[in-house]
């Protein structure tokens, strides 16, 4: 039988998991490209949408429709906590619109080595992005807004519409050596479950 006996790190520390939570159009990715210029450590950007993409395009019935998106986040969570688990840094690029995607994160996660970033940006700026780039269905980043921050907390926050994706970058890399304890995902777990978003 073959292990990894041989190699020079066979059980590797958890990775750090950046995890950038915010409305379609908040500017994740964007902050994501920058942090994986400027991080000294490597990371991968894994975002939920590379994992849609990845899926065949065949158009599906109404009623297979959402337990295949369903199995898509499920998927992409644990994704995420096995490239972690093998020792990789990610950069997480998520909308955690419902309430059960935050919960599935928080029982697969270390939360010790989660650093869970609010990335906020005011309704009328989010409009005229959405306006401006033209490939998301306008009003989808509004109807988010209200449900992706419920849960409150975090351990860093940017506002995109006063910070542009580098300076965003740079405070998430000058807050990754400091990060106290207990993290954002330590304290939503230690929240009573039912009580998430109040
Ligand atoms: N800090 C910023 N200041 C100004 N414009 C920004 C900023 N961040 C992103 N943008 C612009 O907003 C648009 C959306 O950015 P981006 O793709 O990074 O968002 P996103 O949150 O990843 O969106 P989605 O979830 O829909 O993929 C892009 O046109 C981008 O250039």
């Amino acid at each position: 039988m073959r292990t990894d006996a041989g190699h020079p790190d066979p059980a590797p520390s958890p990775g750090t998991v950046i995890f950038l939570n915010g409305t379609s159009s908040s500017g994740k990715s964007s902050i994501a490209t920058e942090l994986l210029r400027t991080l000294d450590e490597p990371y991968f950007h894994l975002p939920v949408d590379a994992f849609h993409a990845m899926r065949t395009r065949r158009e599906m019935s109404p009623e297979q429709l959402p337990t295949v998106l369903h199995n898509t986040w499920r998927g992409y969570h644990r994704a995420v906590a096995g490239m972690a688990a093998g020792g990789n840094n990610v950069v997480m690029d998520h909308v955690l619109s419902e309430e059960w995607r935050l919960r599935d994160c928080l029982d697969l996660l270390v939360p010790q080595d989660v650093v869970f970033v609010g990335v906020r940006c005011p309704r009328d700026e989010l409009e005229r992005r959405e306006r401006e780039r033209g490939d998301r269905p306008p009003g989808l980043a509004v109807r988010q807004l209200a449900l992706v921050h419920a849960h409150g907390v975090y351990d860093v926050e940017c506002d995109t519409s006063r910070a542009d994706p580098h300076e965003c970058a740079r405070l998430i890399k000058e807050f990754l050596p400091r990060r106290p304890t207990p993290t954002a995902f330590q304290r939503l777990r230690e929240k009573d479950a039912s009580a998430l978003s109040e």
